[in-house]
C-alpha cells in the first residue's frame, strides 16, 4: 500500500516513522510520503488560507495549492481521505475497507477546513471519503491521520507478528474484547479469574466470549444490536 499525506504541518506526522509503522515502511509493506502543502503555493508568503465567502470567523484553506498538490500526487488508483468532524464515522470496518486499497492520499485540513471545491473536483477523478474520528473539535486533521494510518497499517499482511491478534480484539466481530490478565496470579490481593488458569481452552473461550458480550451490553449497547449473537450469548445476557 502507498500512502501520501499533504499537510501544512508535516512535522506533525513524524510519529509515522516510529514503531510498527516504521517497521512496515522498512519492510516495504507500507510506502509512505509526507508532503508540505506550501510546496504548491506560488506567492512569496506561501499563503494557504483566506477569509470565508459569506463571512464568519476563521479562515478557509485555499483551493489552488490543494489542486496543484493533488494533480502531482494522485493516480487513477488513488482514494482521497479527508479527516473532518463532518465525515462518516471511522470504524474498524472502514479501516478494513481502506486497508484493501492501493493508494491513499490524506488531506488533513486546518483552520475552518478546505474549500469544498477541492473535494468536489477530486471526486471527478478519484474516490473521496470524508471520515470522522468522533464528535469533538480538533485544531486540524493531522492527529486523525496518525490514528487512521495506524489502524490501517496493523491490518496489512506481515505487519503484526501474530495475525491471530486481529481476531480477538475489540470491534472485531462487533463486540468489545474481554478483560485481559497476566502474571502475577495475585496482585494487591486481586486474583486472576480462576478459569483463565484452568488450562481448559474451551471453557476459557466461552468465558471470554461471555465477558465480551456483557462488557459490550454495559458500555456499547449500540454495538450489541449489530453483533452476531448466538443462543449462548443471549443466555448470558438473560442470566
Ligand atoms: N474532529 C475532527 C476535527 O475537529 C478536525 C479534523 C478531523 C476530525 N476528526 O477526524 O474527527
Amino acid at each position: 500500500m502507498r500512502v501520501d499525506v499533504v499537510s501544512i504541518f508535516p512535522e506533525y506526522l513524524a510519529p509515522l516513522e516510529l514503531s510498527l509503522i516504521g517497521k512496515a515502511r522498512g519492510l516495504g509493506i507500507l510506502e509512505l510520503q509526507v508532503h508540505d502543502l506550501r510546496t504548491w503555493t506560488n506567492d512569496v508568503h506561501r499563503t494557504v488560507d483566506d477569509t470565508p465567502y459569506g463571512g464568519g470567523p476563521g479562515m478557509v484553506m485555499r483551493p489552488e495549492p490543494w489542486g496543484r498538490a493533488l494533480d502531482q500526487v494522485a493516480t487513477p488508483e488513488s482514494t482521497l481521505i479527508v479527516p473532518t468532524p463532518a465525515g462518516e464515522p471511522f470504524t474498524q470496518r472502514v479501516a478494513h475497507e481502506l486497508a484493501d486499497l492501493p493508494h491513499l492520499i490524506f488531506a488533513p485540513g486546518r483552520y475552518e477546513g478546505i474549500d469544498q471545491r477541492v473535494l468536489d473536483h477530486a471526486a471527478t477523478r478519484m474516490n473521496v471519503r470524508e471520515v470522522s474520528l468522533g464528535d469533538y473539535v480538533l485544531f486540524g486533521g493531522e492527529v486523525a491521520v496518525l490514528v487512521i494510518v495506524e489502524a490501517i497499517t496493523r491490518l496489512l499482511p506481515g505487519v503484526l507478528g501474530n495475525a491471530d491478534s486481529l481476531v480477538e480484539e475489540s470491534h472485531t466481530g462487533g463486540l468489545l474484547e474481554a478483560p485481559m490478565y497476566t502474571k502475577p496470579a495475585v496482585w494487591r490481593e486481586q486474583p486472576v479469574p480462576e478459569i483463565l488458569r484452568s488450562g481448559d481452552h474451551g471453557r476459557i473461550a466461552r468465558w471470554r466470549r461471555a465477558q465480551a458480550v456483557l462488557r459490550t451490553a454495559e458500555r456499547r449497547p449500540d454495538l450489541l444490536a449489530a453483533a452476531d449473537l448466538d443462543k449462548r450469548d443471549l443466555d448470558v445476557l438473560n442470566e
